[in-house]
């Protein structure tokens, strides 16, 4: 059982690293460095922990990490599982339902994504306002577990407003404009045609990718507030001058990818300062 599984991976990671967990950060292609500002960091190999799938995806490297960053303790996904490698969305999703086991109360999702607006290309960080599930499936189908979350979810607010201002009050104080967006998650792992591209624009997306939805359902499916801030790391698919790569989105990625850690340094201090910060109940033993 799903929720049984997650409290043994849970109950593994807090004996290796025990102690509250103030925010987990599941990072995209490419974006794996960002687990480099931790401070004494603990890495447990995905294949050390039990029920966790193997990354297949170049620049998913697949270790889980805990560390510090400020006066907060934080758990970095180096390496995220997406629906086109052949696993279902509870396998995609794992890592959201450990975070919830562990107490965990919120989660950045990052990603690397192509630029539909006009004003969103390469080289843009953009923090996500909603987004689009075109995956043709919710993470939530199957029976529920009513102690994993509800039936029926709303999802009228799936990107925290709160955590939305907080991140660009701290881009501005880094010196930047963090503009919003919504993400439109496509099932992948072809890139768009260029007619998807136009539809993808009429139907009010600005950035397309292949992950963080189904995270960012289940993530507000078990009460976690979500975050999610995106690298525009090639345009769009007809709007792009050239073919779409993987390598050069891991490219883009890791030239972008200081400025987005930056950001999300900031924003983990300034949530380190808060009254709740590091605040997570010890998991529960599993029945
Ligand atoms: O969403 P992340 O994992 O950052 O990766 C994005 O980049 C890959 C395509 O190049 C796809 O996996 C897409 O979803
Ligand atoms: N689906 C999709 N995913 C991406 N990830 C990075 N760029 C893209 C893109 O253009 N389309």
């Amino acid at each position: 059982m799903l929720y049984t599984r997650a409290s043994e991976a849970a109950n593994v990671i807090a004996g290796r690293a025990p102690g509250p967990i103030g925010a987990g950060v599941v990072l995209g292609s490419g974006l794996g460095g960002l687990a480099d500002r931790l401070s004494d960091p603990v890495a447990m190999p995905y294949a050390e922990l039990p029920h966790f799938p193997m990354t297949t995806v170049a620049g998913h490297p697949g270790r889980l990490l805990i560390g510090g960053i400020g006066g907060l303790r934080v758990a970095m996904f180096q390496g995220r599982f997406h629906h086109y490698e052949g696993h279902d969305l509870e396998c995609v999703t794992f890592p959201i339902r450990v975070l919830h086991r562990l107490g965990v109360p919120r989660v950045i999702l990052t990603a690397a994504t192509g630029g539909i607006r006009d004003d969103l290309g390469p080289g843009s960080i953009v923090c996500l306002s909603d987004h689009l599930n075109l995956m043709g499936v919710s993470p939530l189908r199957g029976r529920n577990d009513d102690r994993l979350g509800p039936r029926f979810l709303d999802l009228s607010e799936v990107y925290s407003s709160r955590l939305r201002s907080l991140a660009r009050e701290e881009a501005a104080r880094l010196g930047f404009v963090l503009p919003e967006g919504v993400y439109a998650c496509m099932p992948g792992p072809n890139y768009e045609t260029p007619a998807e591209i136009r539809m993808l624009r009429a139907l009010g997306a600005d950035v397309v990718g292949m992950s963080t939805v189904p995270e960012a359902i289940v993530a507000r499916h078990s009460g976690l507030e979500v975050l999610g801030l995106v690298i525009v790391t090639n345009w769009a698919a007809g709007i792009s001058p050239a073919p779409l790569s993987h390598a050069e989105v891991i490219e883009a990625s890791l030239a972008v990818g200081g400025r987005l850690a930056d950001l999300i340094d900031a924003v983990l201090r300034r949530l380190s300062t808060e009254p709740d910060a590091g605040r997570s109940p010890v998991p529960v033993p599993v029945p």
